[in-house]
């Protein structure tokens, strides 16, 4: 068996970015920008007006200073001459500021009969103009790697950037094995229980921006194992899901090995799931998931989310460890670095007392997995423990 931190490692290296494409900027949302983009134009584009009001001379302005309206400048339409001296042009948000003025005073502030504007309240010292390029400037750049957020993409429209290059999405497909599968909507026989585990890591790898593939469950018979391993052989990572262990019908070592599977290592020092393998198989990671829900879904957190991120690009870890106090005890742990459900609530870690490895409603419930390294100590109420957020 070998420990958490050196199968991580392992597995880290067994995944290397993958190519660059460029996507329209709409389907770019939620992908790795993969090489930093600039902007090839200021924003504001010219100095524009931050309000409805007038333009004026700054040195004009006063309470009771009066203004001859010269015309007009409205977004998308700017005044084309020049304000002069005791003259004012008004203006409305978003327009450019004329030639000449460096002050709007807002609407609110003035009263206007004909083309004669006064200025009836002591306007703040604020101007009112957002200066060209005061937002973002030619050369100005998105950096890479980042996941482009909904107000990344907002920026890069901004910057008028259509086509963004992106990390390719991994591929994964998702097979589930054993006879005792069916799948959610189907009528289960009396031995049988329904596939949760696909669907669970189908949801956390899709919004880890990979691109699962549920492949059809394979049977406990090596050739129904072989038949879906074989239609897997184009994905990126290959993650089966149950007969890792040591049973009569846990067939996945035997089956990978006998297709060529090179393997890494089988076995990890962590509660849940121990029986995890690992490996490459043709041009495929592969990765061997024991069957326990919890075990599946907690692997998927500690190994699979990293892997992705570096087939995107993108350091490995999105979180460190942080820690919390335990909100009671907790007795000693064992032999392996146990990933316990657990809530953090108001700042407390309440860890649950059940943590059998087939109990998704416990694992509903988490939103932390505390972390306790092999043979921690007892740990009073009180203490801090080390937790990631789930
Ligand atoms: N004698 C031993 N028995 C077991 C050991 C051991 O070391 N010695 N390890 C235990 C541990 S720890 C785990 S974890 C499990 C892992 O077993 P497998 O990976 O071989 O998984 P299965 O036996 O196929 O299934 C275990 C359990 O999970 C259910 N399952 C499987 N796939 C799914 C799925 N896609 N969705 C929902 N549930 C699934 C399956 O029905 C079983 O109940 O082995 C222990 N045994
Ligand atoms: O490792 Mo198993 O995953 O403890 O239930």
């Amino acid at each position: 068996m070998i420990s958490v931190s050196d199968a991580l490692t392992t597995l880290l290296d067994l995944v290397a970015p993958l190519e660059v494409e460029t996507v329209p900027l709409r389907a770019a949302a939620g992908r790795v920008l993969a090489r930093p983009v600039s902007a090839n134009r200021d924003q504001p584009p010219f100095a524009a007006s931050a309000m409805d009001g007038y333009a004026v001379k700054s040195a004009e302005v006063e309470r009771d200073a009066m203004f001859k309206v010269i015309g007009e400048s409205a977004a998308g339409h700017g005044f084309q001459g020049r304000v002069g001296p005791g003259q004012a042009v008004r203006i409305f948000t978003g327009a450019p500021v004329p030639e000449g003025a460096n002050f709007v005073v807002i609407q609110e502030d003035t009263s206007v009969t004909g083309s004669l504007l006064t200025i009836t309240e002591h306007p703040g010292p604020g101007h009112n103009i957002r200066a060209k390029g005061g937002d973002f400037q030619i050369g100005t750049t998105v950096d890479a790697p980042r996941i482009l957020t909904p107000a990344d993409i907002a920026l890069l429209a901004a910057m008028n950037i259509a086509e963004v290059p992106v990390h390719r999405k991994p591929t994964v497909a998702l097979i589930s094995t054993g006879d005792e599968l069916v799948l959610p909507g189907q009528s289960p026989g009396p031995d049988q229980i329904i596939a949760s585990n696909t669907f669970g890591l189908d949801a956390m790898l899709s919004a880890a921006g990979a691109e699962p593939r549920i492949l059809p469950i394979a049977r406990d018979t090596e050739s129904s194992l072989r038949m879906a391993l074989e239609l897997a052989q184009d994905a990126d990572l290959i993650v089966t899901i149950g007969g890792a262990s040591v049973g009569d019908h846990d067939l996945v070592a035997g089956v990978t090995e006998e297709l060529g599977m090179s393997r890494a290592f089988y076995k990890v020092a962590m509660r849940p799931g121990k029986p995890l393998m690992a490996g490459t198989l043709g041009r495929s990671a592969m990765v061997g998931l024991p069957g326990n829900p919890v075990s599946a879904m907690v692997c998927g957190h500690i190994f699979l989310l990293p892997m992705l991120r570096i087939m995107q690009g993108l350091s490995p870890l999105d979180q460190q460890p942080a820690t919390a106090n335990l909100a009671h005890d907790l007795p000693a742990n064992g032999p392996r670095t146990h990933y316990m459900r657990a809530r953090l609530n108001g700042g407390d870690l309440h860890v649950f007392d059940d943590q059998d490895s087939a109990r998704l409603t416990l694992l509903a419930e988490a939103n932390a997995l505390a972390i306790r390294p092999p043979h921690d100590p007892p740990r009073g109420k009180g203490e801090p423990l080390a937790y990631i957020v789930i």
